[in-house]
C-alpha cells in the first residue's frame, strides 16, 4: 500500500518507547532532537539511553511494560526484543489512540520511521515502505555525500528573502517563476566554499533586479 508522507512537528508532544536496547535508543535520540517528550518503558537502558536520562532528557519507567501504561502518548514505538510484548503493546497503545510503530512487525505498523539527512530545515527522508532498512541506509548515506551542509545555508537565505520577495512581486505566478529560475547553482558553490556574504550578495541582487516591470 502506498504510504502517505507527512512530516510531524513533535515539540512538547507525549512520545512513549517501549524497550531499552540498540533500536529504542536511534528511535528515542530522533524524538529528543525533534523536542518530543519521551518516557521510556524498560527494565534496563543502553549506555547512551542511561546517559539521556541523567541528563533529564527522558523520563524512565524501569520496569517491563505493564497494561494501562500507555495513556496520553501521540507515538509509540514498540521496541523490545519479545515479539509478544511488542504485540500487546502496540494493540494497547492503538486502542488508547496513539500512532504505534513496532520494531519488529512492520505489518502491524502505523507508521515507519524513514532514513533521513538534515541540514538545517532542510530535511530529507528515504522510505522503502519496510522492504529494505538496509537499502533506506545505503541511499542515505549516498544522498548525504551529494547535498552538503551548504544546502541547509542556502535554504535559511532564500527562506529569509522569500517574505520581502512576496512584497515586491504582486502575483503568485510572479514569485514561482521568478523562484524557479533563482535556484542557482552559482550561489550554492559560494556557500560550500564558505563564502556566505557573497552568496547572500548574489541572491540579493537577483531579487533586487526584479519586479513586475522587469
Ligand atoms: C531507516 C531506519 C530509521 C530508524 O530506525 O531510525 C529504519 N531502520 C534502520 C536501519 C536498519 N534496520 C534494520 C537493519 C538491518 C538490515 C536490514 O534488515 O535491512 C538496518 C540497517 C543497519 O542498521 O545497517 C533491521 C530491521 N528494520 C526493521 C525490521 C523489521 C522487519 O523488517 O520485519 C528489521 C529486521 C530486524 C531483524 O532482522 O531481526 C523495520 C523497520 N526499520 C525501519 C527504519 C522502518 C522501515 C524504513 C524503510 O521504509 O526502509 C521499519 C519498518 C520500522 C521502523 O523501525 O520504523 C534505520 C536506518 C538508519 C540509517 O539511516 O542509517
Ligand atoms: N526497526 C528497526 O529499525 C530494527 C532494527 C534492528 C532490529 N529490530 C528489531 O527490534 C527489536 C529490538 O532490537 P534491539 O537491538 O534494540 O534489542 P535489544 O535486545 O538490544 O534490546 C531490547 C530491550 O527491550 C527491553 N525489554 C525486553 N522485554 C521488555 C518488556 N516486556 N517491556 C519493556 N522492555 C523490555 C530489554 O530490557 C532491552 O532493553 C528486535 O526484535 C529486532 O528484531 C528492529
Amino acid at each position: 500500500m502506498e504510504l502517505y508522507p507527512v512530516n510531524l512537528k513533535l515539540a512538547g508532544r507525549r512520545c512513549a518507547v517501549i524497550g531499552g536496547g540498540a533500536v529504542a535508543e536511534r528511535k528515542v535520540k530522533s524524538l529528543i532532537t525533534a523536542g518530543a517528550q519521551v518516557t521510556v518503558f524498560s527494565p534496563v537502558l543502553t549506555p547512551g539511553l542511561s546517559q539521556l536520562q541523567e541528563n533529564g532528557r527522558l523520563a524512565w519507567v524501569a520496569r517491563v511494560y505493564q497494561a494501562g501504561d500507555l495513556h496520553n502518548f501521540f507515538l509509540v514505538f514498540c521496541a523490545t526484543n519479545e515479539p509478544a510484548a511488542n504485540r500487546q503493546a502496540a494493540k494497547d497503545a492503538q486502542a488508547a489512540g496513539a500512532l504505534v510503530n513496532v520494531a519488529d512487525a512492520p505489518e502491524l505498523s502505523d507508521f515507519y520511521v524513514p532514513a533521513h539527512i538534515v541540514r538545517g530545515d532542510l530535511l530529507l527522508t528515504i522510505s522503502t515502505g519496510g522492504g529494505s532498512p538496509a537499502l533506506a541506509r545505503r541511499l542515505r548515506e549516498e544522498i548525504a555525500a551529494r547535498y552538503g551542509p551548504e544546502y541547509g545555508h542556502y535554504l535559511a537565505l532564500i527562506a529569509k528573502l522569500r517574505p520581502e520577495l512576496k512584497g515586491r512581486l504582486a502575483t503568485t505566478k510572479e514569485r514561482e517563476k521568478f523562484w524557479r529560475e533563482t535556484i542557482d547553482l552559482e550561489a550554492l558553490d559560494l556557500l560550500k566554499q564558505g563564502k556566505f556574504n557573497e552568496a547572500e550578495e548574489r541572491i540579493r541582487h537577483a531579487a533586487c533586479c526584479t519586479g513586475p516591470e522587469s
